[in-house]
């Protein structure tokens, strides 16, 4: 069988994406999941995400995340972001966008490449002297720390990762340093790639959340530098949490092919 996929980028997290709306692709074939995702023996990506008819009505589409060992996986950010942009591509949408997702409902706009995607509500946020953890739709371990320029995120962030403490669901990992008020620099370990990637819209958002609750910032609109590029978040403190969650940038389509499978 000959595949037709698009390849996309968000700050640097690219994704295969697979127009599934009439089921071509099972998604229970984790070794073609994988050799796709593959840099040397398939297309290359951090994850592949397939476009989906929704069972909601109200929904534009409904959205499918594997990360790049094949395995489906938890809400992915910059995914969310790049499929939006892949959805008014195929004319599904046009400035604004609603879909399901593993972790609920997601609302978006887009506007001149420009792509801003409505996170779940975060209620929770473990705390203590060395790092802060929460959930943004994926799990997120952020430690604050200088020198990250320097760090080796991938044995860092393994450890951590594999560690008793996150037993076998493992969490992503992000290493942050701020660079002024309300702006930070961050580099992700990702679970399901397990590597550092170029960056990670679940895991910045977490880091602008943490930076928040550990009093880095008083900001709600904060901006967060990965090394793919940059990306913003804002969102307001209640009393329940953290809620209005938005997360926004650049989402691109890099190219357009086949590969027999
Ligand atoms: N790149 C993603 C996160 C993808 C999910 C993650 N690897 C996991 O399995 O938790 C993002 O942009 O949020």
């Amino acid at each position: 069988m000959k595949l037709t996929f698009y390849k996309y980028q968000g700050t640097g997290n690219d994704f295969v994406m697979v127009d599934n709306r009439d089921l071509e692709i099972s998604k229970n074939d984790t070794k073609l999941i994988n050799r796709l995702c593959d840099r040397k023996f398939g297309i290359g990506a951090d994850g592949l995400i397939l476009l989906e008819n929704s069972e909601d009505p109200e929904d534009d589409f409904k959205m499918v995340y594997f990360n790049a060992d094949g395995k489906e996986s938890s809400m992915c950010g910059n995914g969310g972001r790049c499929l939006v942009a892949f959805a008014k591509f195929l004319g599904i949408i046009k400035s604004t966008a609603r879909f399901t997702a593993v972790d609920g409902v997601h609302d978006a706009t887009i506007q001149e490449g420009l792509v801003s995607l409505k996170m779940q509500d975060v209620k929770n946020v473990f705390q203590n002297e060395e790092f802060l953890f929460l959930d943004t739709g994926s799990p997120h371990h952020v430690i604050f720390s200088e020198g990250l320029g320097n760090k080796n995120v991938k044995k860092e962030g393994s450890e951590i990762r594999y560690s008793s403490r996150y037993g076998k669901a493992g969490t992503n990992v992000n290493f942050v340093e701020k660079t002024s008020s309300g702006s930070f620099s961050v580099r992700t370990y990702e679970r399901g790639v397990e590597d550092e990637t170029l960056s990670c819209g679940t895991g910045v958002t977490a880091v602008a959340i943490a930076s928040y609750e550990s009093g880095k910032t008083t900001s709600e609109n904060v901006k967060l530098l990965t090394p793919g590029g940059e990306l913003s978040v804002t969102f307001k403190k209640t009393a329940d949490g953290y809620s209005d969650i938005w997360l926004s940038g650049p989402a691109m389509l890099v190219f357009k092919g086949e590969i027999q499978c």
